[in-house]
């Protein structure tokens, strides 16, 4: 779309004051200052989601107090505004974010995680990324539109989960039935995961625009072995801990296949190619000579790795009463992520192959299958309207490429409404920042926080287009 954009007679610049700048980033400040935890489906901060509702109808005045905007609270804690057009010809779209965070082991933390601090230029602590950017961005972009008179022409929603850290059957899930009883059909949806990538790859030193398109899927995979109980004294030859570790510790040693083949990070890297010198562009362009090399090299860095395969972690275990008693019952969850070319069916099948004995009770706690792709081609104005927004305010990128979230979101709980699900944050992330998403010292810059709100004020006025989006030349 270079050069052809979208305008519109009225179109409202993206220049914002000093003050409103400043008000920009206190006002993310305060709300990573509410520790929205959600720990499990029971428990959470409830006080702080209650509290973070009064807090963004103080400091984001205006939208609530908009005539053509109509706000809910749904599942209790969570928000959906509808904002109404002036055509209701256009369908609309679906702005999504969720302000429950991950706990945070305040030790381990440089900063305060619920501090809000601001110390060298960033705004540091727990959600900053993950993903209070985005919901504070989302509303501030709205705030700052219609305190400049703004009326959109396309209707659009917003929904705020609160609970997506733990499944989102609250949140999320509860906003899409109600949208889809109201008749409600979308053009497109924009959620977190996506990023403008930098230093991931060797050797690459462009940074990129990764939109996901799909998402993995997932399960929850308890493994449980019981054994008759008895005195440690004469043990037997097995016990429940013991099988059970092997079954685990076959399942870590065998990788799911690659599926380097069927994936969107070979797109990614084909599309990439001439970013490269000799003599990795010539292998990148050559992937069907390469590819063996290739996926292997892949399969050595963790992130990679979990873009071309289904992958399975050990994330608790359970067993044993007591030092004398021979362990009744040993119980283990696996996470297991699900790359797009798979289904739960087929990794299921695939798992207890690998476990291969029979002692060993296999209970799905939860299992869903990946998002399907959503399109990219020239007609597809969700994708078109994110890359043509990255042109504008970050002219800098000049490759946009599609991808796949490794994570899961709340927009799985939408495939009802629409086919056009894009993940994509409009911030810089780099390994290290990657890292701290879930993990420790997370921050955001107060300039790349301020470019999210200026990259969403300029997509609710490019979403505004009546116009298919005009077939372009360059690459995808
Ligand atoms: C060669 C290309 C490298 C691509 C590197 C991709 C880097 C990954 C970028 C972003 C991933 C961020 C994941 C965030 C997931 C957020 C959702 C979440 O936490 N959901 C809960 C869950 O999944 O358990
Ligand atoms: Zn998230
Ligand atoms: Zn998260």
């Amino acid at each position: 779309l270079k050069g052809r954009e979208f305008h519109r007679a009225s179109r409202i610049p993206s220049e914002f004051s000093e003050e409103e700048l400043v008000a920009m980033k206190e006002a993310l400040k305060g709300a990573i200052q509410i520790p929205t935890v959600s720990f499990s489906h029971e428990e959470s901060n409830f006080t702080a989601l209650a509290e973070f509702g009064e807090y963004i109808h103080k400091v984001f005045p205006t939208v609530f107090n908009t005539s053509f905007i109509q706000h809910e609270v749904v599942g209790n804690y969570s928000h959906l505004f509808t904002i109404q057009g002036s055509e209701p010809r256009l369908q609309p779209y679906m702005l999504m974010a969720h302000f429950d965070v991950v706990p945070a082991h305040e030790e381990d933390w440089e900063v305060a995680p619920f501090s809000g601090l601001e110390r060298d230029g960033f705004i540091h602590g727990r959600g900053t990324l993950d993903n209070k950017n985005s919901v504070m961005a989302i509303l501030q972009a709205l705030e700052l539109l219609l305190t400049r008179n703004y009326k959109p022409r396309r209707s659009f929603f917003i929904t705020l989960g609160h609970d997506e850290e733990v499944s989102g059957t609250n949140g999320a899930q509860k906003m899409s039935a109600l949208l889809q009883a109201r008749g409600v059909q979308l053009a497109f949806i924009v959620d977190e995961c996506g990023f403008i990538l930098d230093g991931f790859i060797p050797n690459l030193q462009k940074p990129f625009a990764m939109i996901s398109i799909s998402e993995k899927g997932a399960i929850d995979l308890m493994l449980q072995v019981n054994m008759t109980p008895g005195h440690s004294s004469a043990p037997p030859k097995e016990t429940s801990i013991g099988i059970l570790s092997a079954a685990l510790s076959r399942l870590e040693q065998t990788p799911m296949p690659n599926m380097f083949k069927s994936g969107m990070l070979k797109t990614m890297l084909q599309q990439l190619a001439s970013e490269f010198s000799f003599p990795t562009n010539i292998v990148l362009r050559n992937l069907w000579l390469f590819e063996p090399l290739v996926s292997r090299v892949l399969e050595r860095n963790d992130v990679t790795n979990a873009l071309i395969r289904t992958t399975t972690a050990l994330t608790m275990y359970n067993a044993g009463v007591k030092v004398n008693v021979i362990p009744p019952v040993a119980k283990a969850t696996v996470n297991i992520r699900i790359h797009p070319a798979q289904t739960v069916v087929e990794v299921l099948e695939l798992i207890k192959n690998i476990v291969a004995d029979d002692r060993v009770q296999f209970h799905v706690l939860r299992a869903f299958d990946p998002l399907p792709i959503s399109p990219i081609d020239d007609q597809a104005l969700g994708y078109q309207m994110l890359h043509q927004t990255i042109q504008s305010v970050f002219p800098e990128v000049n490759i946009v490429t599609p991808g796949t979230c490794i994570g899961n979101t709340d927009s799985r709980h939408y495939t009802n409404l629409t086919t056009g699900i894009y993940l994509f944050n409009p911030v810089y992330l780099q390994p290290q920042d990657f890292r701290s998403i879930h993990g420790i010292n997370e921050k955001i810059s107060v300039q790349g926080y301020q470019t999210q709100v200026k990259f969403i004020f300029e997509l609710i006025q490019n979403s505004d287009t009546d116009r298919k989006p005009v077939p372009h030349l360059h690459e995808l």
